[in-house]
Order: structure tokens, then C-alpha cells, then sequence
């Protein structure tokens, strides 16, 4: 990990919600008039988008544009303004800079995202861009991957109990490892697979302590399973994070430059 600065704290206590906030109008400062952005989910990335929203409007951001995430990304920034590039239009044009949150950062600026089932984009459009930047609250702030909840893994559909044998067995015998496809309850159907925006599923992969062992390695094996499409461990990919402190002091880590 790179250097790290952090700034004096706000009067008075701010809620997780309040911090997020912090975090998102931080990274703005990065964005500079006729960049293209990609645009994260989330609920830390949305403060993200209200503010770049109320910037563009005041004409402070001319020539900005953005790459959205997810399906929810697009329709939020479409509300609040933020003229929006497909990622074949963008590549022409260069991803600057991405700002999106993570459900987990460990000390090497490793991330767990995907948890809101948006992986397989944002691993598209930030692995795409020139500089990712990740904004989250201290909570999310881990000593090992996998330590707070599921690492997600977006598989196709046809066939995904299958594929979910095959991701256990890259585990077989890890103490306390389980896996399952993350469901959600449909008002006609009952239990219902949960399907991405690219119409596929996810399964969701626990850990008792966090991965232990060589995440890239780990990361290859997933990979090499026909039927996963992507994973939801960003490896070498986040170039700064900035971190709201439960304090309301604010903390940026520095990636000299991606690994990937
Ligand atoms: O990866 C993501 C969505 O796929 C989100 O960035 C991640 O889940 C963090 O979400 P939030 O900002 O709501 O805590």
C-alpha cells in the first residue's frame, strides 16, 4: 500500500450514512471537466451521483460523462443529469476515473464487491478505466477478504447447483467454508434465484475467518471453472481508497498505479 493523509473531523457525530456521504464528495474533488467516469452502485456510490448531479447542473462539470454499473446506476444518474456513454462508446473516449464503494478493503487495497450483485460490470467498466477510487466508512476495513460476509460469484444459470459443487471443491476441506445461491423471496414464486443484470445468478461463498492463502491463485481457480463467470474479489484493481472514519476524520490510501 501507498501513502496515506487524513483530514481534521467534522463537529458532532455522523451517522454510517452521513460518513458515506463524506467518502463520496471526497473522491469528487478527483473529477476534472470533460472526464469520463465510470459510475459504481450502492448506496456510497449514489452520494457519489446526487453530488456529481448537483455539479453538473450548476455547470462546475462541463463535458463530464459516465459509465454506469448496473441497470439502477443508469436510471439514478439519468435522474440527477449525468449524461451517459455505453462502455464500447467509452473506451474511445477513456475511463479517467471510477469511483464506486466495496463491501470489504483489505490492507493491500484488495476488495470484496458485489455483495449489491453488480460485480460483473463494475469489474468491466473499473478494470477499464485509468484510476478506480473507492469510497467506504470504516466499517468496511478488513484484515483478510471474506471476513464480514459472502464473496459473491456470478455464474449462467443452466447448470448453477453444478457450478456451485465445482466452486466448493476449489475449498474442499477449508474448516467452516459453505457456499449457497444467493436467493430472493418473489411475492408469486416464493424463493427465487436472485438474477444479475446480465441475467445470471450469484453464489455466495462464507469464510468462518476471512481467505486465507494466495487470493490471486484462488482467483484463478474460480476462473478456470466453466460456468463462473466472474468473481466479486477486485485484486490489484483500486488505485486510492478513501475511508470516512467513525470519527469523521477522512483517510485516503494510495496505489502508486493498477496491477491490473
Ligand atoms: O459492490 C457493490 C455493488 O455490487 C457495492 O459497491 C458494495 O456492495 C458496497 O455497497 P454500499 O456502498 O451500499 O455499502
Amino acid at each position: 500500500m501507498g501513502s496515506a493523509a487524513a483530514s481534521p473531523p467534522p463537529s458532532g457525530k455522523l451517522s454510517q450514512d452521513e460518513l458515506k456521504r463524506v467518502a463520496a464528495h471526497r473522491a469528487v474533488e478527483f473529477v476534472e471537466p470533460g472526464m469520463t467516469l465510470g459510475l459504481g452502485t450502492g448506496s456510497t456510490a449514489a452520494h457519489a451521483l446526487d453530488h456529481l448531479g448537483d455539479l453538473l447542473r450548476a455547470g462546475a462539470l462541463p463535458g463530464v460523462a459516465g459509465v454506469p454499473t448496473s441497470l439502477k446506476t443508469e436510471l439514478h444518474a439519468a435522474r440527477v443529469g449525468i449524461p451517459l456513454l455505453p462502455l464500447d462508446a467509452a473506451s474511445g473516449a477513456r475511463i479517467r476515473l471510477s469511483i464506486d464503494g466495496a463491501d470489504e478493503v483489505d490492507p493491500d487495497l484488495n476488495l470484496v464487491k458485489g455483495r449489491g450483485g453488480s460485480l460483473l460490470r463494475e469489474k468491466m467498466i473499473e478494470g477499464a478505466g485509468e484510476r478506480f477510487v473507492v469510497i467506504v466508512d470504516e466499517s468496511k476495513l478488513v484484515p483478510r477478504l471474506g471476513c464480514t460476509g459472502a464473496v459473491p460469484v456470478e455464474v449462467i444459470p443452466f447448470g448453477a447447483p453444478h457450478t456451485l459443487g465445482l466452486i466448493c471443491k476449489v475449498f474442499d476441506g477449508l474448516p467452516g467454508f459453505h457456499a449457497r445461491l444467493r436467493t430472493v423471496v418473489d411475492a408469486d414464486l416464493g424463493s427465487a434465484p436472485f438474477v444479475t443484470d446480465n441475467g445470471n445468478y450469484i453464489v455466495e461463498m462464507f469464510f468462518e475467518d476471512g481467505i486465507r492463502g494466495d487470493l490471486q491463485d484462488i482467483s484463478d481457480r474460480l476462473l478456470r471453472i466453466t460456468g463462473v463467470v466472474e468473481h466479486g474479489m477486485f485484486l490489484g484493481m483500486a488505485t486510492t481508497v478513501i475511508v470516512a472514519n467513525k470519527d469523521g476524520t477522512v483517510t485516503a490510501l494510495h496505489r502508486k498505479s493498477k496491477l491490473i
